[in-house]
């Protein structure tokens, strides 16, 4: 069998303490392991504040990871140093959430889509220009736009340029971090819609992070869910939907809102906060907000098994499947 494309081993991230967050280290990710083939897409699924962007930025070492190994395309990029990490960064991407942040004010689009062309050294200025026109056209934005600035354009066209910048250096992974979160729910179908066609069309391998469900299982082959740094499930997007097995789960699926009174009378309500993640729960993360935590959850952390119907859970309990 073929080796994973993006294979991620016991990732581990602790931000320290700083002058301003005195206190225990934050332990944002805990032993996250996971793989993702070429050509499919995973989704990162959780709560605020869970690990998801950690895992996103750690993926593409745009911050270090405490301790574990990420193998892209064969090659260990954890220990890889300035110059190989950056020929290795061509071929991997980070489509941002907020589109109003991410694009600079003082710069034209062309300069957006052209500078991590002219990082690389990649083509002269006519072949970097027609590059940026090749990806403006591939997100359906007119090639007139190469001149104008971001404050011209509104959020669903400036996210269209957001994913144009990731294609400029034709990557063939991409991690896109909650891409619509920040729009009009009528702009978010249509951009799914669009990464969802670029996807198939450019055979890419993406990482999609959101915290909602219903984006999620439109877009993915696969969804982790993930709660306090750890992950809590992985199976198939359609399976974890029709047969979710952990209790975390479960309650994600029953909080997306629906029409129907019946679903909302078995909807399923977590109690209390997030623990912080300074100072997270013995045993299992989510035991403190479990509906059906056992004592014996506060003694172990639950390892991640496979399930009878073939998803992976971390959680002792059989007996809910
Ligand atoms: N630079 C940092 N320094 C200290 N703590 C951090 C830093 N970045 C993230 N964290 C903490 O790590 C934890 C995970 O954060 P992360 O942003 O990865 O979560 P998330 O699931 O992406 O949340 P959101 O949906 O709100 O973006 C949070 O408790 C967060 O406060």
């Amino acid at each position: 069998m073929d080796a994973p494309f993006l294979s991620v081993r016991n990732l581990t991230k602790h931000f320290a303490p700083t002058a301003f967050s005195r206190g225990p280290a934050v332990r944002a990710l805990q032993d996250i392991s996971f793989d993702i083939a070429r050509g499919q897409v995973v989704g990162l699924v959780g709560e605020s504040g869970s690990g998801k962007t950690t895992i996103g930025r750690s993926v593409l070492r745009l911050i270090e990871p405490t301790s574990g190994e990420i193998r892209f395309d064969g090659v260990d990029i954890t220990s890889l140093s300035a110059g190989p990490l950056a020929r290795q960064r061509r071929k991997m991407q980070y489509i941002f959430q907020d589109p109003f942040a991410s694009l600079s004010p003082r710069m034209t689009i062309g300069q957006i889509l052209t500078e991590g062309l002219d990082i690389q050294g990649i083509g002269n200025r006519r072949e970097r220009r027609a590059r940026a026109e090749k990806a403006l056209a591939a997100v359906e934005l007119p090639v007139d736009a190469y001149d104008r600035y971001a404050h011209e354009f509104s959020g669903g066209q400036r996210q269209r340029i957001g994913i144009a910048r990731a294609l400029t250096l034709e990557p063939e992974f991409i991690v896109a971090d909650e891409p619509v979160s920040a729009l009009d729910v009528s702009i978010q179908a249509q951009i799914i819609n669009l990464l969802r066609d670029l996807q198939v069309r450019l055979g890419l391998t993406m990482l999609f992070i959101s915290h909602d469900l219903a984006v999620v299982e439109y877009i993915c082959d696969t969804v982790i869910v993930l709660y306090l740094g750890r992950i809590m499930e992985v199976a198939p997007a359609a399976a974890l939907y029709a047969r979710p097995q952990h209790p975390y789960t479960r309650a994600l699926l029953s909080a997306i809102p629906s029409l129907d009174p019946l679903a909302r009378q078995g909807r399923q309500v977590l109690k209390g906060d997030i623990p912080s993640p300074a100072n997270p729960p013995t045993g299992c993360v989510f035991r403190t907000r479990c509906p059906v935590a056992l004592d014996a959850c506060a003694g172990v952390v639950p390892p991640l098994r496979a399930t009878s119907d073939g998803h992976l859970k971390a959680c002792i309990r059989d007996d809910i499947a």
